[in-house]
């Protein structure tokens, strides 16, 4: 189970930053920012990183990291918890500080957004601890301001997602919330803009998010060509997702290389996990579709 967000000790606060899952993303156009126009839906899973803070007595920010991931991640200026947190800060004027310790779980640079989960979630945290004075609006300027996928993971709940990240609206899709769902990464990072690079330009049509038979059938994720044709092993592993007994969906997230799949029965889901663990190398998290 994921841990609640809540008091974990006297002044200490903490949050998790759930793992965003891109359920079906269609590229409908290059953008002249140098950004492209998506429609996707977004689920959170109910697990990912964890980020716990206490108040600076001297005003500085200062990044601790672990976990199974955290070796290699910079915990400097351009980690995107210290970014965020600094973000917060210079935007309230404010001269307090916090001591912050990320426990890195999900793997870097993977698709499923764990810099902007954790971007997210330390703006969440912060502005908790510093009892900050910031509206919604305000707040999704900052995260926006951090990366396109950040203002979706404030909220951390399914989103209909439009523009570049910026166009959100709360979808329910009767059945999605609280299904097992397995997370697989084959161990290899994806630069997001090479994957967006690569994109050949044709738009093949809207998204239907109106039910999951939809999602299913009609849904795609416009960035898996590019994708595999940077780490073809992502068509290894969704060829063994798509033939896991019982699964319902088994599509890449974001600019991958995680995949994800999609089951009825949570026995199915574990079945499934022990087949790609047999593979060396892969990452494989069993968990489900987060409901609100
Ligand atoms: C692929 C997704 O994960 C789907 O949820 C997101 O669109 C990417 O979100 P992100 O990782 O937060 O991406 P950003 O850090 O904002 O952008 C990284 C790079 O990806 C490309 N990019 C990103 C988002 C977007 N809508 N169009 C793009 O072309 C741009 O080259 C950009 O410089
Ligand atoms: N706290 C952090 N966790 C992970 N990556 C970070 C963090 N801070 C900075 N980064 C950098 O951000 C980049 C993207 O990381 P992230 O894990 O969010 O990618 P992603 O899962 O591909 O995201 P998306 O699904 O949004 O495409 C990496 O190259 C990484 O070095």
């Amino acid at each position: 189970m994921p841990l609640p967000d809540m008091e974990v000790d006297a002044g200490i606060i903490a949050e998790t930053a759930y793992a965003k899952v891109n359920v079906a993303l269609h590229v409908r156009a290059r953008r002249d920012d140098g950004y492209h126009a998506l429609e996707s839906l977004f689920v959170f899973a109910d697990h990912g990183d964890h980020i716990v803070a206490s108040e600076n007595e001297d005003g500085a920010i200062d990044l601790a990291i672990d976990g199974p991931f955290g070796e290699g991640l910079d915990a400097g200026p351009s980690n995107l918890v210290m970014r965020a947190a600094r973000a917060l800060q210079s935007y309230l004027g404010t001269e307090r500080g916090a001591a912050l310790r990320l426990t890195k779980r999900l793997p870097v640079a993977s698709g499923i957004g764990g810099g902007s989960a954790d971007a997210a979630a330390t703006l969440r945290l912060l502005a908790r601890l510093w009892d900050a004075r910031i509206g919604q609006d305000e707040l999704a300027a900052l995260a926006l301001d951090l990366g396109s996928d950040v203002p979706a993971c404030l909220d951390s709940v399914t989103q209909m997602v439009t523009g570049r990240g910026e166009g959100l609206t709360r979808h329910s899709v009767d059945g999605l919330e609280g299904m097992p769902m397995l997370l697989v990464n084959p161990g290899v990072g994806v630069s997001t803009a090479a994957v967006f690079a690569g994109w050949d330009g044709q738009d093949r049509g809207a998204l239907d998010a109106s039910s999951l038979d939809a999602l299913i059938g009609r849904g795609r994720n416009d960035l898996e060509p590019p994708a595999r044709a940077i780490a073809p092993v992502i068509g290894d592993v969704l060829a063994v997702l798509g033939e896991a007994p019982g699964v319902r969906l088994a599509r890449m997230s974001g600019s991958g290389a995680t995949c994800f799949a999609l089951f009825d029965n949570p026995a199915r889901m574990a079945a499934a996990a022990s087949l790609c663990r047999a593979h060396p190398g892969w990452w494989v998290m069993e968990t489900g579709v987060r409901g609100v």
